[in-house]
């Protein structure tokens, strides 16, 4: 596949017209924002987190978010209940290992949740993905710092490690498969200046994988689409901002606005070789 193969409208279409149920399992810190992300784009949201429930409710979703941010003791059975029942029900699963590399429990979490689990879609930034892949990260916090030369590469690793389709977010987000790699060239600066856009940048790889049959287009798909909503958001095409709270307001309207702005990618994906 090329970058040229991805049509927003079509993916747009594929999720307007399925409306996807996406249970996400996901930290306090963004819950609402990831909730209300899901809507606007199309989806019906679900935030069930309950050991009693979840497997029930990811049994009857169409995608299935499991977000380690705050994730708990209990938290941690809660997610692989919730991500046998995704593997077992045919739910595509997408998983943000946030905050990996930043402690030996974050590092651990995350490792049983790749190896334990049949993950579709692995989001993070380009520290969590680098950590992952065992390469040198520095993630303080849940936040990517210093220099990743070589994410493209972290990333492919990544995908053979875990088997998953990854997305590592950063200046260019990175999509790769275990033989492929991919920079898309959308987003804005100031998508990092608020927190959680990594968090509904991973529901919104949930909506996508839900309504879609391939995960790389997907994910491609997915990853373009909430960039060029950082883009609108930036250029005032849904209303003036004058700081990293406005802009959040500005960017939730340009996803829920973004099938009516006849958005358009072409050129800003790019097969790059590794
Ligand atoms: N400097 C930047 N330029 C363009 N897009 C950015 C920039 N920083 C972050 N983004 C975008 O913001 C989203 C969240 O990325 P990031 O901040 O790396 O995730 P996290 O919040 O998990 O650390 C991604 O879509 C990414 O492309
Ligand atoms: C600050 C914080 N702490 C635990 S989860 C969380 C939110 C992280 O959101 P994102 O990964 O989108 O920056
Ligand atoms: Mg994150």
């Amino acid at each position: 596949m090329t970058g040229s193969d991805v049509s927003l409208e079509s993916a747009l279409s594929a999720v307007s017209e399925t409306t996807p149920l996406v249970n996400s399992v996901t930290n306090e810190v963004t819950v609402n924002d990831v909730a209300n992300i899901t809507l606007h784009w199309g989806g019906l949201p679900v935030m069930s987190d309950d050991e009693r429930e979840v497997a029930d409710m990811v049994a009857i979703a169409d995608g299935c978010l499991l977000n380690m941010g705050t994730v708990s003791a209990t938290g941690e059975e809660t997610m692989l209940t919730a991500g046998e029942a995704a593997n077992d029900t045919g739910v595509p699963l997408v998983v943000d290992p946030v905050g990996v590399g930043a402690t030996p429990t974050r590092t651990r979490v995350a490792d049983r949740l790749v190896t334990d689990l049949d993950v579709d879609v692995l989001n993070g930034n380009y520290g969590e993905i680098s950590a992952i892949a065992g390469d040198d990260a520095e993630v303080r916090g849940v936040e990517s710092v210093g220099e990743y030369g070589d994410i493209a590469v972290s990333s492919i690793v990544c995908a053979r490690k875990t088997g998953a389709v990854v997305v590592a977010s950063g200046e260019t987000d990175i999509v790769a498969t275990d033989e492929e790699a991919f920079e898309v060239h959308t987003g804005h600066p100031m998508m990092g200046n608020v927190v959680g856009t990594g968090c509904m940048q991973g529901v919104t790889l949930a909506v996508f994988a839900a309504a879609m049959d391939d995960p790389l287009q997907a994910a491609l798909s997915a990853t373009a689409a909430y960039g060029l909503a950082g883009e609108l958001a930036a250029d005032g095409s849904f209303g003036a901002y004058h700081g990293p709270a406005s802009y959040k307001i500005a960017f939730l309207d340009a996803v829920a606005g973004l099938a009516d702005a006849a958005p358009d990618v072409t050129g800003r994906i790019e097969r790059i070789e590794v």
